[in-house]
């Protein structure tokens, strides 16, 4: 189990953005987190990882405090050193080049070239690459399908369903509720500093189309006066 307790994070005085914040994530599953623009799954996922300090909180991974050393994080926007190659990269996670090799398989970037030549999408999968280097229990990644063509997030599609059968923890966002969906084994909305609600993926859609007939309802007027 990962376990959250009572986590609190603000950025200043007057913005606090999770307020004792509690939920159990079971292991060897994958887990979506969604919510509006704003409502702090960022700020969650690094504070997962460290990167943020909490005002207070309990983080543990099997009972253990949770540590960087138990994850694999990949950032929404990614940025590399630069003058440095594809290869170069990877080999900060992996001393094997035909492992390197044998990967790329899958993505074909050009590995000897720099990464200051790469597209946006070609830099998303060197990250999503090094992030497959590092044997972690726990993989967190936000937005991981950002920027990718439909080939490329139907391969790290299924390269995470075969990391969740190999006993990984994978928890990711993404504001594709159809790539959640079709993901993962719970979905849980942040919403208001906290999680307003975990579920499993389908009662996740059901809950879904009632928001959604909400939102049509509350906005119709207003759009049928502007057109
Ligand atoms: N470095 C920062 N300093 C101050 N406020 C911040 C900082 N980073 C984020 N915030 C604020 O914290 C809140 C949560 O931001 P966060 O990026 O965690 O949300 P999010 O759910 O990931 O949003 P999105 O869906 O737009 O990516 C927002 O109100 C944002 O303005």
């Amino acid at each position: 189990m990962i376990s959250i307790q009572q986590l609190s994070v603000s950025y200043s005085e007057d913005k606090k953005v999770l307020d004792d914040l509690s939920i159990d994530l079971p292991l060897k599953k994958i887990h979506g987190l969604v919510g509006l623009n704003g409502s702090g799954k960022t700020t969650f996922i690094k504070t997962l990882f460290g990167l943020h300090k909490a005002d207070q909180g309990v983080l543990c991974y099997n009972e253990k405090k949770l540590t960087k050393k138990d994850i694999a994080y990949l950032p929404t926007e990614n940025y590399f050193y630069n003058n440095i190659t594809g290869n170069e990269y990877l080999g900060l996670f992996q001393d094997d080049i035909k492992e390197i090799n044998l990967w790329n398989e899958l993505f074909q970037l050009p590995l000897n070239e720099l990464i200051d030549g790469y597209s946006t999408g070609m830099k998303k999968k060197l990250a999503i690459s090094g992030i497959l280097h590092q044997d972690k229990p726990i993989m967190i990644l936000d937005e991981p399908f950002n920027g990718l063509d439909l080939e490329s997030s139907r391969i790290i599609r299924m390269i995470l369903l075969k990391l969740k059968e190999q006993g990984k923890t994978i928890i990711i966002t993404s504001h594709i509720l159809e790539t959640l969906t079709s993901l993962c084994d719970y979905i849980h909305q942040l919403d208001n500093k906290k999680i307003l609600v975990s579920k499993s993926k389908d009662e996740f859609e059901e809950f879904q189309k009632a928001i959604h007939q909400r939102i049509e309802k509350e906005n119709s007027q207003i759009i049928n006066k502007l057109f």
